[in-house]
Order: structure tokens, then C-alpha cells, then sequence
């Protein structure tokens, strides 16, 4: 007998896996009534699942530059109640794969300026949402599908935090906050500030291939990356540099500010000339950099860095 809303009422799961989150596998499957080619994210069931869950979802109806969720079902899998979140498949992959496998034309600093302001938009909605993503990497960020206008989307929301703005009772008249400390009034700009620096270290990539802050023998986080990513210690180094315009030089350097109150918000980044004026299509190639053991360390450094971020902003 079916069972009342088990998903495969409706989908055809599959064994083709499409990798692995902070959560949970992810697969493809089959929506039967319209053939449509789905993404599946099976986690187990937890309160932090359904809040990623929660979030998730909120976040995907009011923006195109965030993976949508078409459905969501709770079943059990191999004896472990899970949640199975059904999502829009993004058949363009990975950010950095896109661009390594890029043949045809020239990648370009008007390009990178394209893929920035995406997500930069997707940040915005979240932020005016009192969200933040706080895992924002590379291999979060896929496009749409394969062709040259696709859409670059923001997913996983396993590290995401919701504001405390509504849950205190501070903008009731009546009520006088004389007991109430600074950190619950700040309604978590820290954490904004984490996604404004990921955001820095992305397009800093974007521009030359390799990360600003690395451990120098190429292991994973090291003491020295740690201590250069608190002191903001990064270089422009000419080979790769001397081509990129000054403003996105000057956005890096605001985005990648080590002080949290300092850094510029979203809404900065929105109107900054870099994002709205018109970007040289000087040619990038980073190709080369962003090969397979390359990226793969590259890989470690990002997620590290965010870590060490998360973890440098909530000490302030
Ligand atoms: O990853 C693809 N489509 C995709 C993927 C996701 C997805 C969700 C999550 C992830 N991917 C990751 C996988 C591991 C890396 N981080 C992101 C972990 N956390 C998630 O929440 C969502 C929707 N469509 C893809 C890539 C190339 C081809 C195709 C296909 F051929 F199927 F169209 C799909």
C-alpha cells in the first residue's frame, strides 16, 4: 500500500550522486509526472536539519540566484527518520568547474564582475532577511545549466542563521531594554560579515586563480594561514594582478577588511562602481591554477578560511 506522502510516490530516486554537503548526500531523481530531473538531498532528521530546512526554503521563494526547493518529505532510510529536500536540478555544476572547463572564449574580468553580482544578490536577499549563509564556497555556488545566460545559485544551508530580530520582544513600546546586551541588539551583523568576507576570497580567486590567504607548504589550515587571515595579510602579486582594473582591487581590499564593523555590507557592494559600471573584458586566465590538485587545495583553504572567519568573528 502507498504510504501517505512517502516520496516515492511521486519521484524515481537514483544512485547518481551529485556530492556530498555539510549534511547529507545528494542524488538525482525523477519527478514521474513531468520527467523533470530533480536534485535530492537526503539528511537525517535533527532540529539543525529542519532549521536548515526552514531557512532554506524561506530563502528560495523570494530569489532566483538561490537553489529552489520543490519539495520536502519526511521518511525513513535504512531504520533513521530523514528529510528528503527535493530541489531544482542545477545542470551547469560548480562554479570553478564551469570556468576551468571553459574552451571556447575568454574568461574575463567583466565575467567575474557577472558571477559576482549574482551573488552578490543572493547575499542581499539573505541579509535583508536577517540571514546568513556563513558557508559561502565555490562548490555552494552552481549554475543553472550550460548555457551562456545560466544563473549562478547559492545552496546549502547547513551553516545558515536566522537574526533574533523578531524572536525578542524590543520593539514593544512598553518594553525598556535595560537589561539587554549589545550582541542581541546587532542582530548578528557578524555573521553578515563572515558571507562579505567569503565573498571577498571568492572573487579574489574569480581574478587570479588562487587564493589570498594559503598555508605556504600546502597542507591544510596552518598557523601561519591563520595568523594571515587574522591580520588581513594578502598580496596583489603583479603577474597575475597587473592586468585587473583598480576598482576591483580597491572592492577586494574593502571586502577582505579583518575588522567586521569596517567591512562593507551588502548593500555597499550593490552600488559599488565595480558592479555597476562597465568592466573591462580584459581576458583572465585562471585555468591553469584551478586544476585538479590546485583546486583541490584551493578547496581546503577556502573552507578552512571560512571556518577560521566564523570562528574570528564570534570571538569579537
Ligand atoms: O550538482 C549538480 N546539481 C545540483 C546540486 C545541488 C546541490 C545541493 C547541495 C550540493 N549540491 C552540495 C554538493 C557537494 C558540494 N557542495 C554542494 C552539497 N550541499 C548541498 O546542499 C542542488 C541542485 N543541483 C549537477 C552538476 C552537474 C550536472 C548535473 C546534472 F547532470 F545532473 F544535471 C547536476
Amino acid at each position: 500500500p502507498t504510504r501517505r506522502n512517502d516520496i516515492t510516490n511521486e519521484y524515481d530516486l537514483s544512485e547518481e550522486s551529485l556530492g556530498v554537503g555539510i549534511n547529507g548526500k545528494v542524488l538525482t531523481c525523477w519527478h514521474r509526472a513531468t520527467k523533470r530531473k530533480c536534485a535530492l538531498k537526503i539528511i537525517k532528521d535533527s532540529d539543525k536539519a529542519r532549521r536548515e530546512v526552514i531557512l532554506h526554503k524561506k530563502a528560495s521563494e523570494g530569489c532566483v540566484y538561490i537553489v529552489q526547493i520543490l519539495d520536502v518529505y519526511e521518511n525513513m532510510f535504512e531504520s533513521n527518520r530523514c528529510l528528503y529536500i527535493v530541489m531544482e536540478c542545477m545542470e551547469g555544476g560548480e562554479l570553478f568547474n564551469r570556468i576551468r572547463n571553459r574552451r571556447d572564449k575568454p574568461y574575463t574580468e567583466r565575467e567575474a564582475a557577472n558571477i559576482i553580482l549574482m551573488i552578490a544578490k543572493a547575499v542581499a536577499h539573505l541579509h535583508r532577511m536577517d540571514t546568513a549563509h556563513r558557508d559561502l564556497k565555490p562548490e555552494n555556488l552552481l549554475f543553472s545549466n550550460t548555457s551562456e545566460g545560466a544563473l549562478l545559485k547559492l545552496t546549502d544551508f547547513g551553516f545558515a542563521k536566522e537574526g533574533n530580530n523578531e524572536k525578542l520582544p524590543l520593539m514593544t513600546p512598553c518594553y525598556t531594554p535595560y537589561y539587554v546586551a549589545p550582541e542581541i541588539l546587532s542582530n548578528n551583523k557578524y555573521d553578515k560579515a563572515c558571507d562579505i568576507w567569503s565573498m571577498g576570497v571568492i572573487m579574489y580567486i574569480l581574478l587570479c586563480g588562487y587564493p589570498p590567504f594559503f598555508s605556504a607548504h600546502g597542507g591544510t589550515i596552518s598557523a601561519g594561514m591563520k595568523s594571515k587571515i587574522k591580520a588581513g595579510e594578502y598580496k596583489f602579486p603583479k603577474a597575475e594582478w597587473k592586468n585587473v582594473s583598480q576598482e576591483a582591487k580597491s572592492l577586494i581590499e574593502k571586502m577582505l577588511t579583518v575588522d567586521p564593523d569596517a567591512r562593507v555590507t551588502i548593500d555597499w557592494i550593490l552600488r559599488c562602481s565595480w558592479l555597476i559600471g562597465t568592466v573591462p573584458e580584459t581576458p583572465i586566465d585562471i585555468r591553469s591554477m584551478l586544476d585538479s590538485e590546485n583546486c583541490e587545495q584551493m578547496r581546503i583553504e577556502i573552507a578552512a578560511a571560512n571556518h577560521a572567519q566564523r570562528r574570528a568573528d564570534a570571538d569579537d
